[in-house]
């Protein structure tokens, strides 16, 4: 593992058992090369953990890897106690874990309340022959209440494809909460989003952990909304863990600014 200046790699201390997601030593391998280099964190439940560094520092890989969609080649990923980490990724999901993807995967051909619906309704396992005929109304209901919350419930008629990328995003967050989770992995809620469209994207991202017991992880390169949402920050620099602390605490961290150097942080 290399760090600036001879470094020190990061833990964020807490419990493993209680925590919403627990990350333990966790590397991915490629040949001999680290590409996640023995990363311990601890989410707990009602926090809003974001997750930094500088451009190939591994965070893709590391969501990869507590997703499911990559098997790491040591160490272990916990869901609320509960180790996952042979577990495929919809045994996950169903476990509470959800992730959302920088390309976007909504019907553009159906409305924003159908895309969510059909969600809820996939969540429930319902045939959805049935959904069509005979609208189920908890599951419409169910996708009012998440139309609310994402703050989209004026635009449940308009046609997903006809959304501005703002509205699309926070669609992608409603289909996300329609699977129930517990931890929530963000991929750049932000990236492609118009600098008037940030702010009302950032309350929702910033509401979703809100007295709901939900955990989010988020990587995210505006770091104007990073110390605006995050509880923690989590620092990765060649794929180990620099620092996770607190925003102020990590801004002001040497090792995290030398990580930066010639980047914008
Ligand atoms: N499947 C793969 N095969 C080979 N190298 C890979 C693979 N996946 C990732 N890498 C390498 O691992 C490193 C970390 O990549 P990763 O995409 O996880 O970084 P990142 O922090 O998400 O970067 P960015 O901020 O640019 O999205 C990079 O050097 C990348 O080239």
């Amino acid at each position: 593992m290399t760090t600036p200046a001879g470094g020190r790699a990061a833990t964020a201390p807490t419990g493993t058992l209680t925590a919403a997601l627990a990350v333990e030593g966790l590397s991915w391998r490629i040949g001999a090369v680290p590409i996640v280099d023995d990363v311990t964190l601890h989410l707990e439940p009602d926090e809003f953990m974001a997750l930094i560094g500088p451009n190939g520092a591994g965070k893709t890989s590391l969501f990869n890897l507590i997703s499911g969609l990559r098997r790491p080649s040591a160490g272990r990923i916990r869901l609320g106690g509960e180790d996952v980490t042979a577990l495929a990724p919809y045994r996950r999901a169903r476990l509470g874990l959800g992730r959302t993807f920088q390309t976007s995967a909504v019907f553009g051909s159906l409305t924003v309340s159908e895309n969510v619906a059909l969600a809820v309704q996939a969540r429930r396992g319902g045939a959805m022959r049935a959904w069509r005929k005979r609208a189920d109304l908890s599951v419409v209901a169910r996708a009012e209440e998440i139309l609310q919350e994402v703050r989209l419930e004026a635009r449940a008629a308009a046609l997903a494809g006809s959304l501005a990328h703002g509205e699309k995003r926070k669609l992608e967050i409603a289909l996300l909460l329609a699977g129930e989770p517990r931890v929530l992995l963000l991929d750049e809620p932000m990236a492609g989003v118009s600098a008037e469209e940030v702010p009302a994207l950032v309350a929702v991202v910033r509401g979703l952990t809100a007295g709901t017991g939900r955990s989010v992880l988020m990587v995210e390169h505006h770091m104007d909304v990073v110390l605006d949402v995050a509880d923690r920050v989590a620092v990765l620099h060649h794929g180990a863990l620099l620092a996770c602390d607190t925003p102020a605490a990590v801004m002001a961290d040497p090792f995290v600014q030398e990580a930066y150097l010639g980047e914008e942080l």
